[in-house]
């Protein structure tokens, strides 16, 4: 298989979609590992397994519609394997396993069998284990690659950090010619509203030339200020604290003109139609309590 990646709208033709199979027994507080999946174990609400599922099954359709050739990860039991994004990035025609939260590091191997198919000159892993990073926080935007960390003297207590500067260092130095730009992201480990989990939830380009935003997820001012000049004020979308809880920037593009949503994501959704995209809504509120959604449960292998 040739991989080909390099921005986050091309016309899709290959992708790994996460399962919500064998998702496991409801965590204990102490085992979850994001804030908004410790308030729905809290409140009784943590999604159900069957529908997950039906969630997952609804985007799988809409891929078979575009006629998107899917690959699904291998059941390993009773595992959470919802967030394919996490585990691994393409960029180009390379395929960079992620060094993840030890809490996930098993996922990896429900694709070996994708791994596989894949040139292994063109499989990368970063070279120690103090480099941290994970696919939600990496962005490709043609020669630019946006990378999510987080600067905090207490990175290594925080669970939800996940990408630190070695990472970003490490993938700064298997693309020599792109610019790397990083991102310093507010984190909480107890409000959701606060946590900006991955960059992918606060940040996503979408269509020719627009993108979606939320700019309190940024630590730095700076660097908000850094995608308003990138883009154009007026190309951005910018959402508040309750919609990027609902995850309204983690939506994804099969193309520049077409793109699955949630289908509750009302103001998102007219934005996108207004620019004559074409929206195929799906039902995601489930996965969404998990703290991530359409994005992080997609791995893109191949686009144009
Ligand atoms: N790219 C993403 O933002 N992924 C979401 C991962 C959610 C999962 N509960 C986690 O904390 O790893």
């Amino acid at each position: 298989m040739k991989l080909n990646i390099t921005n986050e709208t091309s016309r899709l033709r290959a992708v790994v979609l996460g399962t919500a199979l064998s998702n496991g027994p409801i965590p204990k507080i102490e085992e979850a590992y994001d804030p908004k999946s410790i308030e729905h174990i809290k409140a009784g609400s943590y999604p159900k397994e069957a529908d997950m599922v039906a969630e997952m099954e609804a985007v799988a359709k809409v891929f078979e519609k575009y006629d998107v050739k899917v690959f699904r990860p291998q059941i390993i039991e009773n595992y959470n394997q919802i967030f394919a994004r996490d585990i691994a990035l393409v960029i180009e025609d390379k395929f960079i396993k992620s060094n993840i939260l030890p809490d996930r590091e098993k996922e990896i191997k429900a694709i070996q069998y994708v791994i596989d198919e894949i040139d292994s000159k063109k499989v990368y892993k970063a070279p120690s284990e103090d480099i941290h990073f994970e696919g939600g926080d990496i962005i490709i935007h043609n020669d630019h690659i946006f990378i999510g960390t987080y600067k905090g003297d207490d990175y290594s207590d925080c669970i939800v950090a996940r990408t630190n500067m070695k990472g970003v260092e490490y993938i700064r130095s298997l693309f020599p010619n792109k610019i790397v730009k990083e991102f310093d992201l507010n984190k909480s480990m107890d409000n959701p509203r606060d946590n900006a989990l991955h960059l992918d939830c606060c940040f996503q380009p979408v269509g020719k030339n627009k993108a979606i935003i939320h700019k309190e997820g940024f630590r730095n001012l700076d660097d908000y200020r850094y995608l308003v000049d990138f883009f154009g004020i007026e190309n951005l979308f910018h959402i508040d604290k309750d919609e990027m809880y609902y995850m309204n920037s983690n939506i994804f593009s099969i193309s520049e003109d077409v793109v699955i949503s949630e289908k509750n994501f009302t103001r998102l959704n007219t934005w996108l139609r207004s620019l004559n995209i074409i929206v195929e809504e799906v039902p995601y509120s489930e996965i969404a309590k998990q703290e991530g959604l359409l994005r992080c449960s997609t791995m893109p292998l191949i686009r144009d």
